[in-house]
């Protein structure tokens, strides 16, 4: 392998019913930095069908090209067109990097194509940066249960690929005035690839909430107790139009829905403000939502590994605190 025919950053696009996933443009957001520290193109791969109209999006979210790939079998996610197409369009591109969202779909189909294209992957990546002298993609993601930050490199095989997870890279401003190329790429797909017939697909009924799009989150711990004790942290959500999320400690407990986890294996967040309840500070919890602009934690361990992330502190019992914190928000609102 000539390392050197490798050049550029492609982003795998992903789409759901024609939806650009949040993810895939936070990832254009990095692949466009990592692209200009390499002086190198930032593309983008889009697999569907119906899917070439997407491509001017891309392109004002920092794609300078938009490799699409159009056809009836690509019409619902199954695994083996998918990694057929992709596979083929990275054999084609020949990318120094390839960027994947750590959603179930890229968590199928990023370890597939690297397996095919002989080349490593490193998984649910929370940061990416360029190596100055050697040039190598630096991987760095949470290892031994969070415990280390690991950086990883695949210094011998080309593409270099990452999967990370929504949230946790920031997109660029969207520019209508940006230009770039679109291809239309034939990967030799052909309805004997589908070796799964999609007989129908079941929307979950459930709202489901997007806790990395609240601007508002206020997260439960374990130190609220129980189930019944959840209500104060609704009210301040309310109050504030934010979201109820949690520590696993909470999701284990079946207080909150899984989609409400926040933390290593839970989402990434980053709203403009954070309340930490009865939440003691695990590393585990923190690569979640240390991002966060303003952290308020209120624990009663005035000792608790949350105040040293925490802008905001207050060493009190959450059952006594959220209450008052409410109810004079509801005062000052009152008098403005
Ligand atoms: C591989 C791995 C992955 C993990 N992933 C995640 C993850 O994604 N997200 C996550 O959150 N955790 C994760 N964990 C678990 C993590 O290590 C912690 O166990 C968990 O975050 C603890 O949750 P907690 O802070 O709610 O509970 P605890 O650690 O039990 O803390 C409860 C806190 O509440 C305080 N408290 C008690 N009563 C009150 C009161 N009345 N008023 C105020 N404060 C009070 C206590 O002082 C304490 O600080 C993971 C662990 C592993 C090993």
């Amino acid at each position: 392998m000539n390392l050197a025919d490798y050049k550029g950053v492609l982003v795998y696009i992903e789409q759901r019913d024609g939806e650009i996933q949040k993810v895939s443009l936070e990832l254009l957001g990095k692949g466009k930095e990592l692209a200009e520290k390499l002086g190198e193109k930032l593309s983008a791969v889009v697999l569907g069908h119906n899917i070439k109209a997407l491509a001017n999006e891309l392109i004002y979210h920092g794609a300078e090209k938009v490799i699409t790939v159009d056809h009836e079998v690509l019409k619902n996610f199954t695994n083996e067109p998918y990694t057929k197409a992709l596979t083929a369009v990275i054999n084609n591109e020949k990318p120094a990097i390839v960027l994947v969202g750590a959603t179930s779909i890229g968590r199928d189909i990023a370890p597939r194509v690297s397996a095919r294209i002989h080349t490593g992957l490193t998984a649910d990546c929370t940061s990416l940066d360029i190596d100055d002298e050697t040039r190598n993609l630096m991987m760095t993601r949470p290892a031994f249960g969070g415990n280390i930050m690991a950086t990883i490199i695949c210094p011998d095989h080309r593409p270099q690929m990452s999967t990370v997870r929504p949230g946790v890279m920031l997109k660029l401003e969207r520019n209508t005035s940006n230009t770039g190329d679109v291809i239309d790429f034939d990967a030799d797909l052909n309805a004997q690839d589908l070796n799964v017939e999609v007989l129908e697909i079941v929307k979950e009924d459930h709202k489901k909430v997007n806790i990395e799009d609240a601007k508002v989150l206020v997260s439960a711990g374990r130190g609220i107790g129980s189930k019944e004790n959840m209500s104060p942290l609704y009210d301040l959500a309310d109050e504030l139009k934010g979201e109820v999320s949690g520590s696993r400690a909470v999701i284990d407990n079946a207080w909150l829905d899984k989609d409400r986890q926040v933390g290593q294996t839970g989402k990434t967040v980053r709203p403009d403000l954070y309340f930490a309840c009865g939440i003691s500070g695990a590393i585990q919890h923190i690569a979640g939502m240390e991002e966060s602009e303003l952290i308020i934690a209120i624990n009663k361990n005035p000792d608790a590994p949350i105040f040293e992330v925490a802008d905001l502190g207050i060493v009190g019992d959450v059952a006594k605190v959220l209450p008052l914190l409410t109810e004079e928000l509801k005062k000052s609102k009152k008098e403005q």
